[in-house]
C-alpha cells in the first residue's frame, strides 16, 4: 500500500450553464476533463450549481435520516445489491449508507421519504430532488464533454436515455473508541459515473496510478467526479475506475453524499468508433444490473477485477 502524499487531483470549474458546444472554450474544456479522468480516473468539479443553502439543507437532511431509529432505516430495502440499506459490516464497523433509487424521480423521492416517515417530511423530499437534480446535470455536463472528446456524442446521448441515478447518503462514526479508523476499504464503484460531495469532515482517498494516496479537501462547491467500472467498458479501457477509501480521524463524525450513475435497460456497449487494430475491445456488451448481481455472487466477490471476469474479452 503506498504512503500518503501532498499531491493534488485536477480541479475543473464547471458551471451550470456551461454546456455551449458552440464555443471554443468549451472544447478545450472537454479535453481537459477528458485528461484528467484519464491520468487520475477522477477530478475535483468546483460546480457552482449548489448554492450554500442547499448544501447545509442537504446535509441538515441526511443528519435528520441517520438520527432515525436503525428498525425503520433497515425498512429501506432493495432488489439490488448495496442499494438499500447498508450497516453494521464487521470490515467497516464505522459505515453507514441509505441508498435512494431513481433519486431524481419525485415519485420515488417520495416513496423513500413516506417509507423513513410514515407522517411524512417534504422538506427532506424538496432537499433530495433539488440536489439530485442539480448534480445529475453536473454529470452530464461531464458525460458530455467526455463523449465529445472521443467523438462518440451519439452513443452517449442513447446511455443517457437508459441513466437512473442513485443517491447514497452515508453517515461515518467518529472512530474514537473503535480500534480501526477504515470508514470504507479500497474498491472502485461499480457504477457507471460517481459524484461525490461530503460535509468538513474529511477522509476521502484516492489512489494515483503510481499506487499513492491523495487526501481529498473539501468545500461546498467541490464534488469529486469518478469514473466507475462500466465506464472503463464503455471507453474500451480509456478511463479506468477509481480505487479510493475512507480513512477516518479525530473526533467527528462524517457525512458524504454519492450520486451514482446506472444505466438500464439496455446493454453497455463500447462504440466501435474507440476499437480498432490498436485498440482491440477489451469488454463484452453487459447488462449493468446483471453485472451488479455477478459483483455480489461468490465468484464476483472472490474476483480481484469483476467486470473482467465478467463481461473481459
Ligand atoms: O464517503 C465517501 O466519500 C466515499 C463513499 C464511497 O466511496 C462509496 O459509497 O462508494
Ligand atoms: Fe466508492
Amino acid at each position: 500500500m503506498g504512503s500518503l502524499h501532498k499531491l493534488n487531483l485536477p480541479v475543473i470549474k464547471l458551471f451550470v450553464n456551461d454546456s455551449n458546444p458552440a464555443s471554443s472554450s468549451w472544447v478545450t474544456k472537454c479535453a481537459e476533463v477528458t485528461r484528467a479522468l484519464e491520468q487520475y480516473r477522477c477530478f475535483i468539479a468546483k460546480f457552482d450549481g449548489v448554492s450554500q443553502e442547499l448544501h447545509d439543507a442537504i446535509f441538515g437532511a441526511t443528519q435528520e435520516l441517520f438520527d432515525l431509529p436503525t428498525e425503520v432505516k433497515v425498512l429501506n430495502t432493495s432488489d439490488v445489491p448495496s442499494h438499500g440499506y447498508v450497516g453494521q459490516i464487521p470490515i467497516m464497523p464505522l459505515y453507514e449508507g441509505l441508498g435512494i433509487e431513481d433519486a431524481t424521480t419525485t415519485h420515488s423521492v417520495e416513496r423513500f421519504t413516506k417509507l423513513m416517515w410514515p407522517s411524512g417530511n417534504d422538506s427532506f423530499s424538496e432537499s433530495v430532488l433539488k440536489y439530485t437534480k442539480i448534480v445529475s446535470e453536473l454529470d452530464q455536463i461531464v458525460m458530455r464533454m467526455v463523449a465529445k472528446s472521443y467523438g462518440i456524442e451519439e452513443h452517449y446521448e442513447t446511455l443517457l436515455g437508459s441513466t437512473t441515478y442513485l443517491l447514497k447518503l452515508i453517515k461515518y462514526l467518529s472512530p474514537q473508541g473503535s480500534d480501526q479508523n477504515m470508514g470504507i476499504v479500497p474498491h472502485t464503484d461499480k457504477t457507471f459515473m460517481s459524484i461525490l460531495h461530503q460535509n468538513e469532515v474529511k477522509g476521502l482517498e484516492i489512489k494515483t496510478k503510481d499506487g499513492e494516496w491523495i487526501e481529498v479537501d473539501p468545500t461546498p462547491s467541490s464534488f469529486i467526479v469518478m469514473a466507475g467500472d462500466a465506464c472503463m467498458a464503455w471507453t474500451n479501457g480509456k478511463i479506468e475506475p477509481s480505487c479510493h477509501r475512507v480513512m477516518m480521524q479525530g473526533n467527528s463524525e462524517r457525512y458524504s453524499l454519492g450520486l451514482f450513475t446506472f444505466i438500464r435497460d439496455i446493454q453497455i456497449e463500447t462504440p466501435k468508433e474507440l476499437v480498432d487494430e490498436n485498440h482491440p475491445q477489451q469488454f463484452e456488451a453487459f447488462d449493468h444490473y446483471k453485472f451488479l448481481h455477478y459483483y455480489a455472487s461468490e465468484e464476483g466477490m472472490r474476483s480481484k477485477f469483476p467486470l473482467k471476469s465478467y463481461c473481459g474479452i
